[in-house]
């Protein structure tokens, strides 16, 4: 069961995408079956969402997007809109399915040179989809300009000509869609930057492709959405003890840098950890006290005393970074939180602390995974793309690299669950499994917003959920708590809307 749910989720590659429809052709649904679906998928759309657009033009390419577009400009037309047709190449030279689509449109078609976006009400973007292998140059790029500087409404087939579907780069230049229909599941284009923007809303439409194909394909990339972890998350149940749901530890950085880590203190204690405690300098445990009231407070001025708070192995996750100053304390604490079996969730300047010699973390990590004997990571990273750079540069500055490409090339290395922030957070494993998350707010570009992440996934750590499906519930719960809040959200005020996330949780599917 979820197993299935989380294949609903699957972001699927070209060649996953190629693999699914080639199942579905050999299990009896001939390709043109599937293009003449999809067109119906697209008219639907297209009548649903725009009852009023007249004038409508299609704008067909070369290849089977194309196709699409000359089959969905048929029905169209015999929705008794007023539909043009507007080619890249001929029909004469199309090939396949999208040459059969070509043959059975009998409306007006003319060169894309005679396009002229202001003469009609919406435009239907069949120019390039899946099969998209370079930049927009040329005629193709000038008219896609023109296309983004008017005012008309553009839905997109498949994928915004120019939009890569593996990575949502944008090669050369890329239409702007008000609404994209893709077929049988989404894509990672669709939901990394700027191609989600470029997207608009996307619906998603099963045209028949064999979703038994999945378990063949067994994809590895997913959006992130409960499905993918709620089976795994710890939720405290009734006969429950706090002791069962765990114990974090936040480290606290000098008396003036405090408000950091009481963030991510706050933000475990209401995601669910058990037990909430404060390492805190000498010199800041004052300020600390002040302000603390469920989140206990210890002090732990030096390695050593660390090493004594580490011999209570009922702590179980332990945040470092937030507001803690970057250098050798960071990396000595770091390596023996690690070292002690602790589950870590390295953040801000802890990650910042290792630029000069991140090795020594990625061996320190690799080591404590090693001794758990299950394999599970136990650090998890959260850098934003500045930290990522600086344990990762040559990873950072490579071309043609996805942040989903990113962001797993670096769990790898680092033997840890790497969460590469942004508008489109990237969640990725070691093992190769990766989430791209759609949850949240603009309003969560804020001073403290991180934080309070970091501490959501140690609760989820302390509870016991393993680390890539805690990051990944941590990241999808933080952006709706942002979501529940709304306007003028702060990061103080994402730890009070957890209950609303946790409560949206139980109530609904995935
Ligand atoms: N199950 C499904 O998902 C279905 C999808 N359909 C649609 O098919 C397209 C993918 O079709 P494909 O022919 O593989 O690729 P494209 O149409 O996107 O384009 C390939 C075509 O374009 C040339 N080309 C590529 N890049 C450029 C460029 N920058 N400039 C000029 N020309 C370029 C390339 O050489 C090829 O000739 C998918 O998106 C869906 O829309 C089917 O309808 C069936 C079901
Ligand atoms: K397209």
């Amino acid at each position: 069961m979820a197993q299935n749910q989380a294949m609903d989720a699957a972001l699927l590659t070209l060649a996953e995408m190629g693999e699914a429809d080639r199942l579905t052709i050999a299990a009896g649904t001939p390709g043109i079956v599937l293009m003449e679906r999809a067109a119906e998928a697209i008219a639907e759309t297209v009548l649903a969402r725009y009852p009023g657009a007249e004038r409508v033009a299609c704008l067909a390419g070369p290849g089977n997007n194309g196709g699409d577009a000359y089959a969905a400009a048929a029905i169209l037309l015999r929705a008794g809109r007023e539909v043009r047709l507007f080619h890249l190449v001929p029909p004469e030279k199309l090939q396949g399915d999208a040459a059969n689509a070509a043959a059975a449109y009998d409306g007006p078609a003319e060169p894309l040179a005679a396009f002229d976006a202001q003469s009609f009400d919406l435009v239907i973007d069949g120019l390039f989809g899946a099969g998209l292998a370079r930049p927009l140059e040329g005629e193709v790029a000038e008219l896609v300009e023109r296309l983004n500087a008017a005012a008309t409404p553009v839905v997109a087939i498949d994928l915004p000509s120019g939009i890569s579907g593996a990575s949502g780069a944008v090669l050369g230049t890329a239409v702007e869609a008000e609404a994209t229909v893709t077929f049988f599941r989404r894509k990672p284009g669709h939901l990394l930057e700027p191609g989600r923007s470029h997207c608009g809303a996307v619906a998603v439409s099963d045209i028949g492709v064999l979703s038994t194909a999945l378990e063949t394909i067994a994809p590895k990339c997913f959006e992130n959405r409960p499905a993918l972890w709620r089976h795994r998350l710890a939720v405290p149940s009734d006969a429950g003890h706090k002791y069962d749901r765990g114990h974090a530890v936040v480290f606290s950085g000098p008396a003036s840098r405090t408000g950091a880590a009481r963030l991510a203190a706050t933000a475990a204690l209401r995601a669910g950890a058990g037990l909430v405690t404060m390492f805190s300098p000498a010199g800041a445990v004052l300020v600390n006290a002040a302000h603390l009231t469920a989140v206990m407070l210890k002090r732990c001025e030096d390695t050593d005393e660390l090493a004594s708070h580490l011999g209570d192995t009922r702590l179980n996750a332990f945040v470092l970074g937030p507001g803690f100053g970057a250098g050798e304390t960071a990396r000595a604490y770091a390596e023996a939180v690690l070292a002690a079996g602790g589950r870590l969730v390295l953040d801000a300047d802890g990650i910042s602390s290792f630029k000069d010699d991140p090795e020594a973390l990625f061996a320190a990590a690799r080591a404590a995974s090693e001794a758990r004997g299950d394999s599970e990571p136990a650090l998890v990273l959260t850098p934003h793309s500045g930290e990522f750079k600086r344990l990762f540069p040559d990873i950072a500055s490579a071309e043609g690299l996805s942040k989903l490409d990113q962001a797993r090339l670096a769990a790898e290395r680092a033997c840890a669950v790497v969460v590469l922030k942004g508008r489109d957070t990237v969640i990725a494993a070691p093992d190769g499994r990766a989430a791209i998350n759609a949850t949240g707010t603009p309003w969560l570009a804020t001073a403290g917003s991180g934080d309070v992440l970091s501490g959501i996934v140690a609760a989820q750590l302390a509870q016991g959920t393993p680390s890539f499906e805690a990051a990944a519930a941590a990241v999808w719960m933080h952006g709706k708590a942002a979501e529940a809040f709304g306007a003028g959200l702060i990061a103080e005020d994402l730890p009070g809307m957890l209950p609303k996330v946790f409560a949206g949780l139980e109530a609904t599917g995935p």
